[in-house]
């Protein structure tokens, strides 16, 4: 990751093929349709930004062909040595987040990228599977923290009987599975850009930070650096609906992803 984005900078591109992008884009709203779109925007993120993120639900959507579709980016990104990070946010009882652990975080699984997100809403330790397999296959994790979305607030700024908020608490877990590990470790969290004021203490995570809502959702690179310090050390902003919209052309969509890269870099 490290070299990655030493290569491309922070910012990670979503691959999230709405009905409405699909519309936009002249494409049928069908399997042929999804795979026409998720190919070019590998083809035009392939090789230039550190992190591409296919968001599983509207592959998903489209039955098994739509995963059969999600499968092809992944391995197709993956083959030109551009890193994938799976947006499914998985979470279940540790006995079933295995199963998980072995779609996504398993070396030879055709779903598995180079990282998943996954939710700890189901207590911290219900993840410890996929934090076994991850770390033994050299891929990582992205922990729902703070989500971007207004309605997160009410569960993840709860506060608990030891007076720490849960999101608190979910970063103290993740600093834990990282401590020792140089620069990071496996363990990212996902801390929505769109938050107003952080809340929680991010200086001892020892992981990075997917950053998503920067874009669509209304966040500023200015709104990420009052978030986050002005270094955004660590902070992978992610961004989809705001570059996608740019396309069908390949050359359109890679020069949206210059403007973003480079509004980053100022
Ligand atoms: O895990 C995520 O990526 C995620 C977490 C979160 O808190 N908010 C959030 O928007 N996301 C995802 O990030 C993407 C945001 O898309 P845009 O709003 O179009 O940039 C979607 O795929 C969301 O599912």
């Amino acid at each position: 990751m490290a070299e990655a984005v030493a290569e491309h900078g922070p910012l990670c591109v979503g691959i999230d093929p709405h009905p409405g992008l699909l519309a936009s884009w002249g494409l049928p709203q069908d399997a042929a349709g999804l795979e026409r779109f998720a190919l070019t925007c590998v083809e035009a993120f392939a090789g230039r930004v550190a992190l591409v993120k296919p968001q599983a639900a509207f592959f998903e959507a489209h039955g098994s062909r739509g995963v059969a579709v999600l499968e092809r980016v992944i391995a197709d990104l993956r083959g030109s040595g551009t890193l994938v990070l799976v947006d499914a946010k998985r979470g279940d009882i540790g006995s079933t987040m295995a199963a998980y652990a072995a779609a996504y975080l398993t070396e030879g699984s055709p779903l598995a990228g180079d990282a998943v997100t996954v939710s700890p809403f189901l207590g911290f330790g219900s993840l410890d599977p996929a934090r076994e397999a991850a770390a033994a296959s050299g891929r990582g994790l992205f922990v729902l923290a703070l989500t971007s979305n207004p309605e997160g607030a009410s569960v993840q700024r709860a506060v608990g009987a030891d007076g720490r908020s849960v999101a608190q608490s979910i970063v103290a877990a993740a600093a834990r599975a990282n401590a020792g590990a140089q620069p990071f470790g496996d363990v990212g969290l996902v801390v929505g850009a769109t938050l107003h004021e952080l809340g929680v203490d991010l200086s001892d995570l020892g992981g990075y930070v997917l950053a998503p809502g920067f874009g669509a959702q209304g966040a500023t690179v200015a709104d990420l650096r009052a978030l986050f310090g002005p270094e955004l050390r660590g902070v992978l902003p992610t961004s989809s609906r705001d570059v996608l919209k740019h396309g069908p052309e390949t050359a359109k969509l890679r020069s949206a992803v210059d403007v973003v890269r480079r509004s980053l870099e100022m």
